[in-house]
């Protein structure tokens, strides 16, 4: 990926960074690229997520998939992840963006209209199930899974032949998978949930689909031999640290913009990235999700006329597919026409972008060439380190994320899984209601 801070610069945005400032912060990026790269040869946790271009394997989660899909997936029409979080968001990043010709559905949440639907619009005779969770515990996946189940026995179909597990040495995953014999992968040791798309993680379901797990590896790895001591020379620490001094400056919110439909969910993985990595000690950029070019007709007002507290990154591919606008007879649509929707595209980016920069708002492009699976593999690779350095930057534990324990403590208190004093704290709930 190339990145273009220009547009986040104090002679143009405010917040803003001067370039005196990012000399000086360059220091510090020279000072935390030792510290990742130590990481990375330590195999450290959090820092091993760098490693994967090099440690994940195509060839064995092809042979893990193969039995549940047969051979190129040939047996089967759709798949169904049953996961959450960085279990699910990574691979539904990779299936959204590269247009596998596989139905996937991701069930990544616990609504019952929602998961009723999405089973009962399946073949199931000819669908597959891909399990994953690193712990083997979350509630959402577990019950998910039961469902999914019950409905494969249901229907006469034997969930045992079409389910694939990628999960921790234990845990009552790995204990499904060894009771049944199910085919199963390990979730990578060392490697939190949210950096684990280039992993069996993130690419069964890649695999399943017939995609190209080498070209995304093979941009990955393209994309770990720019990791060099300056934000001047690495495209990945120069976003890092660019949101870094934006954030410490008043840039509060990041909001993820791709000009390209198929990076959409690319919007929803980051913003997980983002913000269970930096969100810690009071500290943190609140990642939004949003779309060029839909939400200039929503959160653009926001972004160019609301508070000084956000940066929009743009993600923008250079090459688009052609789509040619027909002519039209509307005087006022005359310069649509005979145009491509590709140049429209292209052109709502670049006024878009031109926009926040006459309103004096940061803003920072992101470019690859295209959506494919090497580009795709580089730009996860490029933002995954880019929030370690940001990470590193801001001091804080870039690698866990101990905050959202105390909701799962008090889901399983309040449904009798246990004594947890955090469910009592549910029922001391101050209200006032205003009722219709
Ligand atoms: O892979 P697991 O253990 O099911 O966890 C799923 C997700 O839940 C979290 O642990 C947060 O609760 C994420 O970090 C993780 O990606």
């Amino acid at each position: 990926m190339d990145v273009d801070i220009g547009n986040a610069l104090a002679s143009v945005a405010s917040p803003g960074v001067s370039r005196d400032a990012l000399d000086r912060l360059d220091e510090r990026v020279a000072t935390a690229h030792e510290r990742i790269a130590v990481g990375r040869g330590d195999d450290e946790h959090g820092y091993a997520a760098l490693n994967l271009p090099d440690r994940t394997n195509p060839d064995e989660i092809r042979a893990a998939v193969e039995p549940i899909t047969g051979p190129d997936g040939g047996d089967i029409e759709a798949l169904i992840t049953v996961g959450i979080g960085g279990s699910a968001l990574g691979a539904a990043t990779i299936v959204d963006a590269l247009d596998a010709d596989l139905e996937t559905v991701f069930l990544d949440n616990v609504d019952p209209t929602w998961v009723r639907e999405a089973l009962d619009a399946l073949p199931l005779e000819r669908t597959a199930i891909n399990v994953v969770s690193r712990s083997g515990t979350t509630a959402e996946t577990l019950a998910n899974f039961l469902v999914v189940r019950d409905a494969f026995e249901s229907a006469g179909v034997d969930w045992t032949e079409r389910t694939i597990v990628t999960t921790g040495e234990s845990g009552p995953l790995r204990d499904l998978a060894d009771a049944h014999d199910l085919p199963a992968l390990d979730v990578p040791d060392g490697v939190p949930g949210r950096y684990s798309a280039l992993s069996a993680v993130g690419l069964v379901a890649a695999a399943a689909a017939d995609l190209d797990l080498e070209a995304l590896l093979d941009g990955a790895a393209a994309e770990a031999e720019t990791l060099t001591g300056s934000l001047y020379e690495c495209p990945a620490y120069a976003y890092g640290a660019t949101c870094h001094a934006l954030a410490a400056r008043g840039a509060q919110v990041n909001a993820f913009m791709p000009y390209a439909e198929s990076l959409e969910t690319t919007a929803e993985w980051f913003a997980q990235l983002w913000a269970e990595s930096l969100g810690k000690d009071g500290l943190g950029q609140t990642p939004v999700r949003a779309l060029g070019a839909t939400d200039q007709h929503s959160q653009l007002q926001l972004y160019r006329a609301g508070p000084r507290n956000t940066q929009v990154t743009f993600v923008t591919p250079r090459e688009r597919a052609s789509q040619s606008i027909p002519p039209t007879d509307v005087d006022d649509l005359a310069y649509l026409g005979d145009g491509s929707l590709a140049d429209l595209l292209d052109a709502e980016f670049r006024a878009t972008e031109a926009s926040l920069a006459a309103a004096g708002r940061p803003t920072v492009r992101i470019e690859i060439e295209r959506v494919d699976a090497f580009e795709l593999g580089g730009l996860l690779y490029g933002l995954e380190a880019a929030c370690v350095m940001a990470g590193e930057l801001a001091g804080v534990n870039t690698f866990d994320q101990p905050a959202v324990e105390w909701a799962k403590k008090a889901t399983r208190g309040l449904l009798g899984g246990g004594d947890f004093e955090e469910a009592q704290a549910v029922a001391e709930k101050s209200a006032l209601r205003v009722e219709r």
